[in-house]
């Protein structure tokens, strides 16, 4: 029997759809599972695949079936699952065979692999685009070493989303920037979907519109500059049905959210790198409190329900504009992390790249991307917000953002992620701020010393000193 070209280790929900994908553009591939029975059920309902897919039982016989030099993706949960494999592989495998870890891995585990890994291949890879992405095309941000991307090159260009003709499968930079990129991805993601949730909150609690009438605002909006893959998931889940009562899925899906990890490693890195990402800090924010069921009953029984009707308070149509603003603060949060990133790592993140390659296939896919890959082109240190189409487009619409963030807090409507984004966006047009103060305080407590508008130097103190 003629060997695999590639090999990928584990048919979970991601992992079965991309050697599917792998398959279906003519590449044989072999596989192995943990649990034998799902590699057996994954081999029998292939279809007309099934003759490029090679199912194997063991390790052992995994290694075997693969053209050497070796490439094995291996798409398991992040953390120890992709030790335990590596650590089982490699006894089985020659020098220059070639691991690829293509799960949500943190990057600095990562980083830390690859190091491990010494002069062995080893590439750390994002992949987007859910199961549907991954069976017909995801978002690939490839990192590890340059030479062993290109080995496997020509593979997750073929598989990846195209946008206009442009693979979306991009080497991002050395050891975990590919998993470093992908997880700004899913922080920028987590916040998108924050915003649309809130807005959600409004159209229902503040608006009382019901579940199909949200539905169609959702799709209306997706005609316009809001289009974006989950703009249109928001319609299809409002307006879904719960196939075992009949009654609306949305009306019966528990208000408390899950969550992997993601955001919250995007969170906690921007604070080390000091390019704080506030949209996406109120986004795991609010997945945390969102699970806290029980405490928020408790404060609904002290203080009575906030959420208050809306009254004509606000149209649909400022609801919009807010989003826009929104998601166009919260793109710009991003990119700057990834730019102090690519700064504080060497690596040189390629930014309009990384614009470029989200454009399709991954789930924040939308159309601003394009817009947005553009400017980066033009000028890839700039802050989005400054960049002018994105400051025309902010021009238009900060009042409706700020207009949506006072009446929902008027009628006790939770925004965080927008009302963030509004803060961070009168923070970075505001040249005198405030932190004249807390220095003030600082030094008053601490003789921590600051500096003066109006001399040279460092380290003066109020007159409380001495
Ligand atoms: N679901 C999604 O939308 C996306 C997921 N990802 C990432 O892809 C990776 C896989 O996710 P997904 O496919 O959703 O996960 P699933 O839970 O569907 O599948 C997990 C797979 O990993 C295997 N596995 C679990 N633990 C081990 C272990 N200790 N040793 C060996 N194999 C193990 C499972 O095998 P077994 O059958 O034996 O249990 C199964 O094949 C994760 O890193 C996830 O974060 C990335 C993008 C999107
Ligand atoms: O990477 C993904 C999408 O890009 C995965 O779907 C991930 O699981 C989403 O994160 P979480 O489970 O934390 O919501």
């Amino acid at each position: 029997m003629s060997k695999s070209e590639i090999g990928l280790l584990g048919l979970g929900t991601m992992g079965a759809a991309l050697a599917l994908n792998i398959a279906d553009n003519g590449f044989d591939i072999a596989v192995y599972n943990r649990t034998a029975r799902v590699t057996q059920d994954f081999k029998a309902t292939a279809g007309d695949l099934a003759p490029r897919i090679t199912a194997t039982e063991t390790l052992e016989d995994f290694v075997a079936s693969l053209k050497s030099p070796r490439a094995i993706i291996l798409m398991v949960p992040a953390g120890e699952a992709v030790d335990q494999q590596i650590a089982a592989l490699r006894p089985l495998l020659d020098d220059n065979d070639l691991i690829i870890d293509a799960g949500n891995a943190n990057f600095h585990d990562t980083n830390r692999r690859a190091e491990a890994a010494g002069d062995k291949p080893f590439l750390g890879i994002g992949v987007s685009g859910g199961e549907e992405g991954a069976r017909f095309g995801p978002s690939i941000m490839g990192g590890g070493n340059k030479a062993s991307w290109d080995r496997v090159a020509h593979i997750l260009t073929a598989i990846s989303a195209k946008h206009d003709g442009t693979p979306c499968a991009t080497w991002m930079g050395e050891q975990g920037a590919g998993h470093f990129v992908k997880a700004v991805h899913n922080g920028i993601e987590y916040a998108d979907m924050q915003m649309i949730a809130e807005v959600y909150g409004i159209l229902r609690d503040g608006m009382g519109l019901d579940n199909a009438a949200i539905a169609a605002v959702f799709d209306r909006w997706n005609t316009g500059p809001l289009a974006s893959y989950l703009i249109e998931i928001s319609a299809r889940v409002a307006e879904a049905k719960d196939t075992d009562t009949g009654r609306p899925l949305l009306d019966i899906i528990t208000d408390a959210a899950g969550q992997k990890g993601t955001g919250r490693w995007t969170a906690i890195e921007a604070q080390h790198l000091g390019a704080p990402v506030p949209a996406i800090e109120a986004a795991v924010a609010a997945r945390n409190l969102s699970a806290a069921r029980d405490l928020r009953q408790t404060g609904e029984d002290i203080f009575g329900g906030a959420p208050q009707a809306l009254n004509g308070a606000l149209t649909v149509d400022q609801l919009e504009q807010a989003l826009i603003a929104g998601k166009i603060i919260c793109y710009a949060q991003g990119f700057t992390m990834i730019s102090g990133a690519s700064e504080q790592f060497g690596w040189n993140l390629p930014l309009p790249e990384i614009a470029k390659v989200w454009r399709a296939g991954c789930i924040i896919r939308s159309v601003m991307l394009d817009d947005m890959a553009t400017a980066l082109s033009e000028d890839p240190d700039k802050n989005l917000m400054f960049a002018s189409t994105f400051a025309g487009n902010l021009k238009a619409t900060h009042g409706a953002l700020r207009a949506v963030v006072a009446q929902a807090a008027l009628h006790g409507l939770a925004v965080p992620a927008l009302s963030s984004g509004l803060a961070y966006f009168d923070t970075m047009r505001t040249h005198r701020g405030t932190a004249n103060m807390l220095q003030g305080q600082r030094d008053y407590f601490g003789r921590h010393g600051f500096e003066r508008l109006d001399r040279e130097g460092k380290g003066f103190h109020g007159p409380w000193a001495n």
